[in-house]
């Protein structure tokens, strides 16, 4: 790794580079790392032992960018300007350079710059503000860091590399779980880990669609199909997802007289507009999505048996969050960081109220944390406006002695001890009563003294 030297000004050109806000990363002919900035750390959700040191297509396959097109740029030996979009960051404009204009060495420059900041910017200079923040919007601020979640989950790497490794193979791909494990997320990241950088993703919520339009809105129309059509005709959706993917959200609600038109448009990838009668051929790439039990609906005749193979060549199921104890741990941190860039005054979870959220278990997943982060965000850590939901929790206590009495044998001297002894009761009593307030009220202390005792405990 090449070893940067010491500026006149004593900081070293390694910090002054972290100091700067742009992404840098540097390749040596062999297309290995041999540097990266902190900034170029954060886009590619990555540590610098993830970095540095590899060849750079290994760490693009780490990264959740989308580097396809840049990679094709290094190979062909040219410098230019590339937007990537991440599941860490939104869209990232990447630079290229040859290190040695001369080109009597290979290296590359690569330098990244995150357009939110830019986006930003912009608004300030132009007097606008920010989107505001929608429950809807605010969930897709965070984009979830895969790259990073995988790194803690090994089976959440195992069954990402399933989608990835089918996509790539040209084979359908079916995304189950219940709502809110983020299906419709991985079907994101799958897109992008297979897609150019510019190709569409149209998602369709077909539970959402009227079962009257269904047929328009998928398929489209020509003009004058029917009264009320536009008189220019209609894309639909599985056209307008042309050379890129077509997103099937909760497929199991479309209704049965469109299942086999959609049938036959997955055998031989052709459509007919309603009112028309040109086939059309569309190159889309399908996942599907469903939190239903589509085996069962098909012996009960609700959803066709031939479709689901068509749609189902590989089965992602999805973990409840309930059942992945690392990632809701991490996330909590994640999440927390994420409000605290909106609030002045930083959020801090008490062990309390860390211990009720780990303990929570979730029905509504990752939409349900994230509401309650918020949640708790805007009604503060005291307990007498704790969500509802954790109420009913008592977070689990480390076992006690068998007597009750602090461990002696830990070499505890009498102050210390007593202090023990008193941080148990202190917790019973929270624990009973549901909340620090009510606690302080039942052992005749005030709700200062309770908190000061229970910092940091
Ligand atoms: N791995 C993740 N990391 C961080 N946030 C996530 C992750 N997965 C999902 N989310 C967030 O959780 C919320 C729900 O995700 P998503 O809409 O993908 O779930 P879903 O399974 O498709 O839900 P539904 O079945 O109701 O459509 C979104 O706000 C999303 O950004």
């Amino acid at each position: 790794m090449i070893k940067p030297p010491q500026t006149k000004v004593g900081i070293g050109v390694t910090e002054a580079l972290d100091a700067i806000p742009d992404g840098l990363i540097v390749l040596d002919g062999e297309r290995r790392v041999v540097f990266c900035n902190r900034e170029a750390r954060v886009i590619l959700g990555l540590e610098a032992e993830q970095i540095v040191d590899r060849s750079f297509s290994k760490v693009c396959r780490d990264s959740s960018l989308n580097w396809v097109l840049l990679e094709e740029m290094i190979e062909a030996g040219r410098n230019g300007n590339v937007v990537l979009r991440g599941d860490a960051v939104g869209s990232v404009f990447v630079t290229l350079r040859r290190a040695d204009p001369t080109g009597q060495s290979d290296g590359h420059v690569i330098q990244l710059r995150d357009l939110a900041v830019f986006d930003h910017a912009r608004r300030k200079a132009e007097g606008r503000r920010d989107p505001v923040a929608t429950p809807g919007a605010a969930d897709h601020r965070i984009r979830p860091d895969f790259a990073r979640q995988r790194s803690i989950s090994p089976w959440l790497d195992r069954m990402l590399s399933r989608g990835e490794r089918a996509l790539v193979q040209g084979a359908r791909v079916i995304i189950t779980g219940e709502s809110g494990v983020g299906k419709t997320e991985v079907a994101r990241h799958l897109h992008a880990f297979v897609a150019g950088a510019t190709d569409p993703f149209v998602a369709v919520n077909c539970a959402a669609i009227p079962e009257s339009l269904f047929e328009s809105e998928l398929f489209g129309y020509e003009k004058g199909a029917f009264t009320g059509a536009s008189t220019d005709g209609k894309k639909g959706l599985i056209e307008a997802a042309e050379g890129g993917t077509l997103f099937l959200d909760e497929v199991g609600e479309i209704p049965l007289p469109l299942q086999a038109k959609l049938l036959s448009f997955l055998e031989d990838g052709v459509i007919t507009r309603i009112g028309g009668t040109r086939p059309r051929r569309v190159n889309v790439r399908v996942i599907s999505a469903t939190n239903r039990d589509l085996p069962e609906m098909a012996e009960e005749r609700q959803f066709r048996l031939d479709l689901y193979y068509r749609l189902a060549v590989v089965n992602m199921p999805m973990r409840p969050l309930r059942e992945l104890p690392e990632i809701l741990g991490y996330l909590v941190d994640r999440f927390l960081a994420a409000i605290n860039k909106r609030r002045s005054v930083p959020l801090v979870l008490d062990e309390d109220m860390r211990a009720r959220l780990l303990a929570y278990d979730y029905p509504g997943n990752i939409r349900e944390l994230w509401n309650l982060i918020q949640q708790i965000s805007v009604l503060g850590v005291d307990e007498d406006e704790m969500p509802r939901r954790l109420m009913a929790l008592a977070p689990e206590e480390p076992p006690a002695q068998p007597d009750g009495q602090p461990d002696l044998s830990a070499g505890l001297d009498l102050r210390a001890a007593v202090a023990e002894y008193e941080l148990r009761i202190i917790k019973d009593a929270i624990r009973i009563h549901g909340s620090k307030r009510k606690a302080a009220a039942a052992l005749g202390v005030d709700i200062a003294t309770i908190s000061r005792k229970t910092r940091n405990r």
